[in-house]
């Protein structure tokens, strides 16, 4: 079974760089010159690529592969999908994205489902820092596949001596924990970085976990999957550390300190998705909602906590 990363940003490389530690692997982006020239992504600098990892260019060619990660931002799945020209039945297409669509509302899985209804749709989610990964550091990680022999050959086929990946048939479950911990991890950093203090981050991540809960189980995931890695697991993970790229974002804004555009903070969008879905669902996500309207600068971080702090009170 031959395996092709989709994607060489920080994540795609750090999997290339795993997975080529024991087997051959392809790994495709769209701009391959610095690959092709350094063995390195500029957005994993200091990482080298093993002989085992072939670069290329050729998005087709790639796809090929019988199992495809993608590893490209969620928010430029649909137009990766888009690219693939030929049908990939039978093909696993795994979503290594960590988000909801924007134009569609959905998650990684569906549109994967949309674009190519012949392939086998499998997650690869949970808490890991692309570095960590490519250091070898132990990780462990959800592979999430409907089609449970597949999801078995998958976790079999991905998992090295320390990228140990647990199994489970809930896409919906594992694809909303990683998407929804990155906008609960926005609130934290601004909160941090506010100066609003550590009990104040624990209301929100427990908060921001209810939330997490209540969208997930409307939308059909199973409680399990959120306290498992793909979501209590990685929130822990996204919350705590400034090696997250959203919680830096929400460091930011609670500073009052520009952010660079060009880095990638998944949970921006995934909170206006989350908050449209709120709002068509009759659903309350009110964390989510304050970090949509806050990263969109229609709120400030004081309006933020203020809009938090007046809700009525009520039961846990
Ligand atoms: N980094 C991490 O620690 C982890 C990331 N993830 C998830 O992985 C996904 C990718 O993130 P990550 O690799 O970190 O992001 P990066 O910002 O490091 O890289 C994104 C990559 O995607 C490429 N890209 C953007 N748009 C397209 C497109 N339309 N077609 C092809 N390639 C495109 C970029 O190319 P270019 O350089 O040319 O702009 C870049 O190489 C995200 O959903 C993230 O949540 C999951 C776990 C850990
Ligand atoms: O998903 C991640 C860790 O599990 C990476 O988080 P960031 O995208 O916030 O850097």
């Amino acid at each position: 079974m031959s395996i092709a990363v989709l994607g060489g940003g920080a994540f795609g490389t750090a999997l290339a760089v795993a997975l080529g530690r024991k087997r051959a692997v392809t790994l495709w982006a769209r701009d391959v010159t610095g690959l092709h020239d350094t063995r390195q992504s500029p957005r994993l600098p200091g990482v080298t690529l093993p002989d085992a990892v072939t670069v290329t260019g050729d998005l087709n060619e790639a796809a090929s592969r019988d199992t495809l990660l993608l590893s490209v931002p969620m928010q430029q799945l649909s137009t990766l999908l888009d690219r693939i020209a030929t049908p990939l039945d039978g093909h696993a297409l795994v979503a290594c994205c960590k988000g909801i669509d924007l134009a569609e509302g959905v998650g990684p899985s569906a549109l994967i489902a949309r674009h190519q209804p012949g392939a086998v749709p499998a997650v690869l989610t949970g808490p890991s820092f692309a570095g960590d990964i490519a250091r070898g550091l132990p990780t462990a990680l959800t592979l999430a596949c409907g089609d449970e022999p597949r999801g078995r050959a998958l976790q079999e086929q991905l998992s090295t001596p320390v990228l140990r990946l647990y199994r489970s048939d809930d896409m919906i479950g594992a694809e909303l924990g990683g998407a929804l911990k990155n906008v609960i991890a926005i609130a934290c950093g601004a909160c941090i970085g506010a100066g609003l203090g550590d009990s104040a981050r624990a209301a929100l991540m427990t908060r921001g976990f209810a939330e997490m809960m209540r969208l997930s189980a409307r939308l059909g995931a199973r409680p399990e999957t959120l306290t498992g890695l793909s979501g209590l697991g990685d929130l822990t993970l996204t919350c705590t550390s400034d090696g997250s790229r959203n919680y830096r974002f929400g460091l930011a804004l609670g500073r009052g300190e520009d952010f660079d555009p060009s880095v990638t903070v998944e949970g921006a969008a995934t909170a206006r998705a989350a908050a449209r879905l709120s709002t068509e669902l009759d659903l309350p996500l009110p964390v989510c909602s304050v970090v949509a309207d806050l990263s969109q600068g229609r709120l400030t971080v004081r309006q933020a906590m203020d809009t938090l702090l007046s809700r009525p009170l009520k039961d846990e």
